[in-house]
């Protein structure tokens, strides 16, 4: 159905694709995988009209076309779902999915019309938003489901979505799997890149990898990949991940004394009653649905909301008053989120990795020598494989190599205490399993650690124990044995479904 070859694309000295090559079939799914930086939004971009390549072609049904924009490959049956979340905050769930122009009946914009198209899409996909309520009022998984739903209502021949997951919490994953799945089943061409490579072999047909802005799989059968493979073939090294075991954490060595704790803290409509330590040197995960009240325990930590009862104590005995206080007592926080990262994207590298360490160290300290934050931040980027030159602008870097630069930033503040709220969203295998081995080193070395994560396998995979809540409330604590993710379904769950422990 759509052919690419040879394309090339160059960012002022970075080669980001270099002569590279897709087949989308009719009724398949393609898997794009490939380390930070490899090339596929870039790839993603050209073939949906948004970038313009300095080389190669594209066929559409045989047919050479050079798309002149977004709006044209829209036209021409490419609807993307970009890596971005692109809702339009203050329009109403109607006014964002009919972007390129409501339908109209008699000249005028009809809501009626755009309800009777939207309706069964929205039900497909198994959300049921008021029409009229603004899109930035609803959930994040209902804003990336309207997205979705915004691309097919193109009634598109080629479906590219680019880390549609990477923001939903697993259930919604699996509804999108299944939704994809039927939309091939449908005779569409869907172009699917994501960072879970276990989701992307239960889904996709093909599998094409991409390194550094070269093909280095073309288009292998998923059934004939094994995950190993695939991982070598991204990562270019046989075995990378060998010292990144998928062990059961064992429990801290030397539980060091309360780092942090909060006490019967209660927060309006986000925590009720909530009592919880983390020790010096052991891996606590915060699980819950969305709104459960896991995610207000790091806001408590990190001085973003203050209880209105109750109290949090950081690890020199104080209770957080703001941000900036956690901060200089030694709190990290690390988001995920693509937006709330706080990067610095005019500036260079090396200060966005040494910003941080700046402020814990307070105004009036002495100014180290540039040279030497050039050094010490090169060092970080390295560990964590970001692609990039240290001097050079962040905001030029790919998104998960900005997600990376995030994290190095918080590694050289040297903390006591990690608050992570969904660390290795967006990022690629290699860095996943450097930074899990990272976090064990820091709670190894006696750091306090708490992680939110709506990839239950992380927290299965990291934590030494994983309390759940739901309603603002703890209903449980798994750990050894009993921490799996079945368990830890059941558990976020058990509320909804049944009667909570
Ligand atoms: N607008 C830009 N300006 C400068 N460099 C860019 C720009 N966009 C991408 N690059 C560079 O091109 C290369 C490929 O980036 P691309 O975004 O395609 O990677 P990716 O595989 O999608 O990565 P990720 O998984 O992190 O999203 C990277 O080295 C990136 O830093």
């Amino acid at each position: 159905m759509l052919v690419a070859s040879g394309l090339v694309k160059h960012y002022g000295g970075v080669t980001a694709l270099d002569g590279v090559g897709i087949t989308l079939d009719a009724g398949e799914v393609h898997a794009l995988v490939g380390e930070n930086g490899a090339g596929k939004s870039t790839l993603v971009k050209i073939v949906s009209g948004v970038v313009r390549p300095e080389g190669g072609t594209i066929a559409l049904d045989r047919a050479p076309v050079r798309f002149a924009g977004a709006r044209h490959a829209a036209a021409q049956g490419v609807a993307i779902v970009s890596q971005e979340l692109m809702t339009y905050d203050d329009l109403t769930v109607l006014e964002n999915l009919f972007p390129y122009g409501a339908p109209r009946r008699r000249g005028l914009v009809s809501t009626r019309e755009m309800r009777r198209l939207a309706r069964p899409v929205l039900s497909e996909l198994g959300i049921d938003p008021p029409p009229h309520a603004r899109a930035g009022d609803l959930p994040l998984t209902d804003r990336q489901m309207l997205e979705i739903c915004r691309a097919l209502l193109q009634e598109p021949r080629v479906l590219i979505l680019d880390e549609p997951t990477s923001a939903l919490p697993r259930d919604a994953a699996e509804r999108l799997a299944g939704v994809v799945r039927r939309l091939a089943g449908r005779g569409l061409a869907v172009l699917y890149i994501s960072h879970f490579l276990e989701e992307v072999m239960r889904i996709a047909d093909r599998v094409t990898v991409l390194r550094d802005g070269r093909v280095v799989r073309p288009g292998a059968e998923a059934a004939d990949v094994s995950l190993d493979s695939l991982v070598a073939a991204m990562l270019g090294e046989p075995g990378a991940l060998a010292a990144a075991p998928r062990a059961m954490p064992a429990a801290p060595r030397s539980p060091g004394g309360v780092a942090v704790s909060l006490t019967g803290v209660t927060v309006p409509g986000r925590l009720r009653d909530v009592s919880l330590t983390a020790a010096g040197g052991e891996i606590v995960g915060l699980a819950g649905l969305q709104g459960a009240g896991h995610l207000a325990v790091l806001d408590a930590v990190c001085g973003r909301v203050r209880p209105a009862s109750g109290s949090v104590r950081l690890p020199d005995g104080r209770a957080p008053r703001s941000a900036r206080h956690a901060v200089t007592s030694g709190v990290a926080f690390v988001s995920g989120d693509r937006k709330g990262r706080g990067l610095m994207l005019d500036k260079p590298l090396w200060e966005n990795v040494t910003a941080v360490s700046w402020l814990g160290q307070g105004r009036g300290g002495f100014l180290p020598r540039r040279a030497r934050l050039v050094d010490r931040a090169r060092g970080h980027l390295e560990r964590l494989r970001v692609r990039g030159d240290v001097r050079a602008g962040a905001g030029g870097l790919s998104g998960g190599n900005q997600q990376k630069v995030v994290l190095a930033k918080w590694l050289d503040a040297a903390p006591s205490v990690l608050a992570l709220d969904d660390p290795t969203r967006g990022v690629d295998v290699g860095a996943r399993a450097e930074l899990h081995a990272i976090v064990r080193g820091l709670a190894a070395e006696g750091k306090a650690v708490l992680i939110a994560s709506s990839d239950l396998a992380e927290l299965v995979e990291l934590c030494h124990r994983v309390v759940v809540f739901q309603r603002g409330r703890i209903v449980g604590s798994l750990a050894g044995a009993r921490l799996t993710e079945p368990e830890l379904s059941v558990a976020m769950n058990a509320g909804f479904a049944g009667p909570a422990r």
